[in-house]
């Protein structure tokens, strides 16, 4: 009987030993830990379990963690973690103090380069391989990208030019479950269809001529030890034509099949390209029926299955969003919804199947996904641009150069603005203010509940130019929303609580946390729901009668809103002191999103805490105060 259990797998050097009937044994056990492990703290599953045995087969064969693997977008990086001493912590996973859920070269050696936004693994690698080529290094690089992650340009950038690179050891594999987190669009998925159907050798045998141009040479042919499981000369791969040595596809699954075609590559230097085909979900059955669903879940029991919950009482921004999107739509044919292969967590399932025909999953390419929206915008269309303001900082200079300097009419609704939760500081969406509002013709709106992100959605979108609104992830607080679809004046606030002494400007969704301290302080409280254009009237009237400002919003501080007063102020030789209250200078862990609001000091409390310690002499005592405000 076998003595071989995954509590005795510490490192990956516990699996070099291994024979193959253990290492079986080890990927049946690592597939029920991920399963179990991430029922309990929620985080991403489908892929870990399609992973598991391709996992196990890289760290056999590497030598990591002196190789380097690494792993694209590193949401499937579970197993890799488990196997590479981070089992007992998985039950922290994602949680404050926890590891992430991603790679990160702080969390371990093994980790060797931090991902969590796609397609960077190719040019990761490459830098790596050439590093060593010049140290006289005989590493392997190793890059696991999924055939979702494989669409965005950038993966393209990297393989054109690691194709003529020299001398470098650079394998990459391509993880393809035909999945992307929903069903992948484009055309190289249908390429890689057909390479998997073994379509494109088969028409290939009848092509003639034009496959004797792709024939290999004899030199190269010897180097191709997997020639034989093509069984025949072939034409050339997409990846052979950029410089690549393809292998594949084989089955992602097979031990059997993995090992030794991982010890054959490993045998050979520059370029390499294998293609596996593996199953989103493998061995949990509801996860391989319904992938999408099992992606990113919560906690769940893995016996029973997520079970769907009675409506929940209060909306999601998300939500709100895809019910007005739908409206507008329904009102202004014109419109058009686009998604960079983020259909379900920006709120578009519903649009896609009352619109189907104008909208547009553009695959994971935000850069493309903005300029598409600017060529939409040229010809009279109306594009609303659903993304997440992370992700946004991939299409920056698409937004600079192909939309706002032609003040092109595209709307941009930002989901995930500020913390949000579990995924860290790689999806946080912190900098949108800062690097929305210096864009010449942008308007930038912060609607403070779910209402008045409708309001400012349905006025962004009548603006005839550039326009963003941005909410945070989850659900609001419960505020009723109304189905019209009215506008308000753009670059005009709203006074919510008159008060004396201290004015808190509000950006955003804080406002009931700013209300609850201002009530408190007896302070008046703005609701400024645009950051540009600034509302300069408003901070002019409410200068003549307060004696200090505090701005409050859920973005970075340096060049945020808070910025923006200051600048506004110092433009009309205003002098009130200001106190600006939002996310520091410094990246943000994981964590569950108001505890981590609360330990920013963004919560009612520490607001009222802060303006009391810089304001106090200005503040009402404290009544009955908690120890912590006195
Ligand atoms: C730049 C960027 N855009 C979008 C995402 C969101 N995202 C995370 S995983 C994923 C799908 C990736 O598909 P694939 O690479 O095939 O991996 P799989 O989920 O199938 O394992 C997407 C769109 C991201 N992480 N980075
Ligand atoms: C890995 C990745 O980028 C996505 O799966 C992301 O984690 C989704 O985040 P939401 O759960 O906020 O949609
Ligand atoms: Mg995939």
């Amino acid at each position: 009987m076998s003595t071989v259990s995954l509590d005795h797998i510490n490192t990956p050097a516990d699996l070099r030993g291994l024979d193959r009937a253990e290492l079986k044994e080890v990927a049946d056990e690592l597939r029920e830990f991920v399963l179990r492990s991430v029922s309990r703290t929620g985080g991403h599953l489908s892929s870990n379990l399609g992973t598991v045995e391709l996992t196990i087969a890289l760290h056999h064969v590497f030598n990591t963690p002196f190789d380097r693997i690494v792993w694209d977008v590193g949401h499937q990086s579970y197993p890799h973690k488990i196997l590479t001493g981070r089992r007992e912590q998985m039950a922290q996973l994602r949680q404050a103090g926890g590891i992430s859920g991603f790679p990160r070269r702080c969390e371990s050696e093994y980790d060797a380069f931090g991902t969590a936004h796609s397609s960077t693994s190719i040019s990761a690698v490459l830098g790596m391989a050439v590093a060593s080529r010049n140290a006289g290094l005989d590493r392997q690089h190793i890059a696991v990208i999924g055939d979702g992650a494989m669409t965005a340009g950038m993966a393209f950038e990297a393989l054109n030019n690691a194709g003529v690179t020299p001398d470098v050891n650079v394998l990459v594999v391509l993880n393809d479950n035909d999945m992307s987190i929903s069903p992948p669009v484009g055309a190289l998925n249908r390429y890689l269809a057909r390479l998997l159907s073994g379509g494109f050798y088969a028409a290939a045998k009848n092509v003639g001529k034009a496959v004797l141009q792709h024939v290999p040479t004899m030199l190269e042919l010897a180097r191709r030890f997997e020639g034989h499981a093509k069984g025949m000369v072939s034409p050339a791969t997409l990846f052979e034509e950029l410089g690549f040595n393809y292998v594949g596809p084989i089955d992602g699954h097979d031990l059997d099949a993995l090992i030794p075609t991982l010890e054959n590559l490993k045998a050979l230097g520059g370029p390499q390209f294998l293609h596996v085909v593996t199953k989103k979900g493998q061995g949990y059955k509801l996860a391989e029926a319904d992938p999408v669903l099992y992606h990113g879940p919560g906690k769940f029991d893995p016996d029973v299955g997520i079970q769907k919950s009675g409506s929940p009482s209060r909306q999601t921004f998300t939500q709100v969003f895809g019910r007005w999107l739908c409206d507008m739509a329904a009102a202004d044919e014109r419109l058009v919804g686009i998604t960079p292969a983020m259909r379900e967590g920006s709120g578009l399932v519903q649009f896609e199947q009352q619109f189907p025909t104008r909208y547009f999953d553009v695959g994971i390419a935000e850069q493309h996904a903005v300029t598409f929206a600017g060529g939409l915008a040229c010809e009279g269309q109306k594009p609303v641009l659903a993304i997440y303001s992370t992700f946004l900082q991939r299409g920056y200079d698409q937004l600079i150069h192909d939309v706002a300097l032609q003040n092109l009419d595209v709307t941009f609704a930002l989901d995930r603005a500020g913390i949000v939760g579990a995924d860290g500081a790689t999806h946080a969406g912190n900098f949108d203010i800062a690097f929305l509002r210096c864009i010449p013709n942008m308007v930038v709106a912060t609607p403070s509940d779910e209402n008045e992100t409708r309001l400012l959605l349905s006025t962004c979108y009548q603006h005839p130019g550039p326009a963003s609104v941005r909410y945070p992830r989850g659900a609001g607080r419960g505020v009723a929303v109304s189905e019209s679809l009215d506008t308000v004046e753009i670059g005009k606030a709203i006074m919510r609580r008159e008060g004396r002494g201290i004015a808190i400007l509000v950006f955003g969704t804080l406002l009931p946390d700013a209300t609850q301290a201002a009530e408190s302080l007896g302070a008046t409280v703005v609701d400024m729901r645009f950051v540009k254009p600034l509302d300069q009237a408003m901070l002019a009237g409410l200068a003549e009668n307060h004696t200090a400002f505090v701005t409050v919003e859920e973005a970075a501080i340096m060049g945020g809103a808070g910025s923006a007063v200051l600048e506004s102020l110092s433009a009309q030789s205003i002098q009130v002191p200001l106190l600006m209250l939002g996310l520091p200078d410094r990246f943000i862990d994981h964590g569950d999103q108001a505890f981590i609001l609360s330990e920013l000091g963004l919560d009612a409390r520490g607001i009222e805490r802060s303006i009391r310690e810089r304001f106090g002499a200005l503040c009402p005592p404290i009544a009955e105060a908690p120890a912590d405000l006195k």
